[in-house]
C-alpha cells in the first residue's frame, strides 16, 4: 500500500478523523514546526467558492462539494513535502482513502466520543453535517464513522492532550520513522 520511490522524508502527510478532532489546528502546528507548508483542504475549497463550507453545502449542493474535496485531495496528494489536512468526510470516498494511502502518510487523529462531546459547542454552528442532529443521532454517525478512519497508517490519540503536545508527538514520531527507514 506504501509507495517507497518517495523516500519517506519527502512524503506529504494527511491527517484524518472525525469533525472537530483537531485535524486543521494540529496540522497548522506540525507544519510549522516542521517549516512546511500547510493546506486545508476545507478552506482551499471555501477560498474558492468565497463563502463557507456549510453555505457551499446549501448553495452548490454536497455531492458538488465532494467532487472537489476529491479532485483537490488528488493533486495535493501527488506534491511531495506538504501537510494536508482534509475535511472530516474525505475517507468516506475510496478513492481519497486509496491516494492518500498510496502516496501519503496518514495519522488519524482519534478522540472519544466522551471528549468530542465537550467539544460540540465550538463546531456546532459551522459543520453542515451536524445541523439539525440531535445528540444520539450525532453520536451514531461518530461510531460509524469510525470505521473508515480505521485505515490509516498512524492513530494519534488526543485525549485530554493539549494541541501542543500532540504536535510535538507527531513531529518526534515522525523524525524517528524518517531515521529507520530512510
Ligand atoms: N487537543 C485539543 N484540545 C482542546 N481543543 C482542541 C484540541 N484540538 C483542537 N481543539 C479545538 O477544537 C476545535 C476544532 O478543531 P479543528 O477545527 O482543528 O478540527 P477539525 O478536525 O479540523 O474539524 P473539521 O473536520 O470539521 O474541519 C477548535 O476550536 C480547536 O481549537
Ligand atoms: O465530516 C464531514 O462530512 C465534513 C467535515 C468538514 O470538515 C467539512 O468537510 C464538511 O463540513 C463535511
Ligand atoms: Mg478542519
Amino acid at each position: 500500500m506504501f509507495n517507497r520511490e518517495v523516500p519517506l522524508k519527502e512524503k506529504s502527510i494527511v491527517f484524518i478523523g472525525f469533525m472537530g478532532v483537531g485535524k486543521t489546528t494540529i496540522g497548522k502546528l506540525v507544519a510549522k514546526k516542521l517549516y512546511r507548508d500547510f493546506v486545508d483542504i476545507d478552506e482551499e475549497i471555501e477560498k474558492e467558492y468565497q463563502m463557507p463550507v456549510s453555505q457551499i453545502f446549501s448553495s452548490i449542493g454536497e455531492k458538488a462539494f465532494r467532487e472537489r474535496e476529491k479532485s483537490m485531495i488528488i493533486d495535493y496528494c501527488q506534491q511531495k513535502l506538504q501537510i494536508i489536512s482534509v475535511g472530516g468526510g474525505a475517507f468516506l470516498q475510496e478513492e481519497i482513502r486509496n491516494v492518500c494511502l498510496s502516496s501519503c502518510i496518514v495519522f488519524f487523529l482519534d478522540l472519544s466520543w466522551e471528549s468530542w462531546k465537550e467539544r460540540i459547542s465550538l463546531i456546532i454552528d459551522s459543520r453542515p453535517v451536524l445541523q439539525d442532529r440531535s445528540l444520539e443521532e450525532i453520536e451514531e454517525l461518530f461510531y460509524k464513522r469510525q470505521e473508515i478512519y480505521s485505515v490509516h497508517h498512524s492513530k494519534v490519540s488526543t485525549d485530554n492532550q493539549e494541541m501542543e503536545e500532540v504536535a510535538d508527538y507527531i513531529v518526534d514520531s515522525l523524525k524517528l520513522a524518517w531515521e529507520l527507514y530512510d
